[in-house]
Parts: C-alpha cells; sequence; structure tokens
C-alpha cells in the first residue's frame, strides 16, 4: 500500500517516519519531494574492479553544477569554456550526489526513490538502477546522476526528486540498519559504492 499525503504525515507527527530537514511544501499526495545536497564523488579510476578500493575525489560546491553526457568528450579547454560561459563551481560527467534530506524508516515501511518528471524531460537521471530504500534504512539517500541528451546544470536544494512509500504486510524482521553487513546505513553524505565487501569473507 503506498502512503497518502495524510498517512506521511501522521507517521511524521509519531515520529515513526524521520524526514530531516522536513518541509511540508515539499508533501504530494503520495510522495515527498527531497532536495540535492552539495556534496559529491567523482571516481578516478581507469576501470571498475569490483574487487579493488575505489578511488574518488570528494567535491563540495557552492552554487552550481554543469553535468555533461557521459558520451562527451569533457577536454579541459571544454571544462574551463563551461565554467566561463555558465559561471558553474564544477563540470562533470556522472556523478555521485546526495540528499540534503536524513531519513529513517521504521521496519515496516519501504521506499523509492524516482527522479522528478521536470527533471527526466530533460534527460537528467538521478538514480540508475539503484531507487529501492529498505525497511529500517536510516541515511541520507546517495543519488546516481546522470544527464543522456544535453549538459545540465544543477544547483544544491532544488527538489531533485521524490520518496514513494509504501506500508510492508508485515513489519521485517531485521531492518536495514540492524543487518550485520548493511554497507550504507546510517550514511550522513554521498557515499561510494562499497561493493568489494561483498567479496571479503
Ligand atoms: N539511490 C539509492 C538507493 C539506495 N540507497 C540506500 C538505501 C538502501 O536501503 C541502501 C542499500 O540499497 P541496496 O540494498 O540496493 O544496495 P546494496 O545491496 O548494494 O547494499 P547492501 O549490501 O548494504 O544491501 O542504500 C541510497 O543511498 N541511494
Ligand atoms: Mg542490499
Amino acid at each position: 500500500m503506498i502512503l497518502s499525503d495524510k498517512d506521511i504525515l501522521k507517521l511524521i507527527n509519531e515520529n515513526k517516519l524521520i524526514i530531516e530537514p522536513f518541509n511540508r511544501e515539499h508533501l504530494g499526495p503520495a510522495s515527498y519531494d527531497v532536495t540535492l545536497g552539495n556534496e559529491f564523488i567523482v571516481y578516478e579510476d581507469e576501470v571498475y574492479d569490483l574487487f579493488n578500493d575505489l578511488n574518488y575525489k570528494r567535491i563540495k560546491i557552492k552554487n552550481s553544477i554543469l553535468i555533461c553526457p557521459i558520451n562527451y568528450n569533457l577536454t579541459e579547454e571544454k571544462i574551463e569554456y563551461f565554467k566561463e560561459k555558465y559561471n558553474v563551481d564544477y563540470v562533470s560527467k556522472a556523478i555521485l550526489g546526495t540528499t540534503n534530506e536524513y531519513i529513517e524508516l521504521p521496519n515496516d515501511i519501504t521506499s523509492f526513490y524516482q527522479g522528478r518528471s521536470s527533471l527526466g524531460r530533460l534527460f537528467l537521471t538521478s538514480h540508475q538502477t539503484a531507487g529501492f530504500i529498505d525497511a529500517g534504512f536510516r541515511g541520507k539517500i546517495t543519488l546516481e546522476i546522470v544527464a543522456h541528451d544535453k549538459p545540465v546544470i544543477l544547483y544544491p536544494n532544488m527538489r531533485i526528486g521524490q520518496l514513494i512509500f509504501f506500508k510492508l504486510n508485515s513489519p521485517a524482521e531485521i531492518g536495514y540498519c540492524e543487518k550485520k553487513n548493511s554497507k550504507y546505513a546510517y550514511q550522513r553524505t554521498v557515499m561510494p559504492s562499497l561493493i568489494k565487501r561483498d567479496f571479503i569473507k
């Protein structure tokens, strides 16, 4: 069962569902709009070797970031051109970002993160395959941001996507943060893939 605005508000007021910061304006008929944080991660490896630690750099921006399509030949000159012409802090292709919002789901609620139609219409996606938020998850949501057509300029604190909440038939026995090997429990900022932990016995 998908939660309506009334259901979401009731759970928030009962402190069963946490969304921080919470903005009543961001509540939709059956969803909650979340906002883009100002911290990002760009990987620096030539290949994603799942068995090794991934090298990446963390970026914090003040005003705006320009996301180029993944097939772009992003030369240094092009980066300088975009920075100059559009007055952006950073230029990147695929990049990891985060919501500003920290959430806590009870063990009987899961959520799906979906991009917003206004950005979908600009061929910008803010999650790839990962959109499912486990029951009992606590943390901020890491976003996988890709432009599929033209470069798109994004701004911290803009509404980037939405959370839809589902009530489970019965509460999960073990919530995400109670599971021993949960990789992203309590993440308070953008986190890189920790897939390597799947291979450590
Ligand atoms: N775009 C997304 C999707 C999910 N999550 C968070 C909430 C999920 O509860 C948690 C784990 O998601 P998955 O189970 O899809 O990821 P993994 O299976 O890779 O991680 P784990 O092994 O920890 O379950 O990551 C996130 O931060 N950003
Ligand atoms: Mg998982």
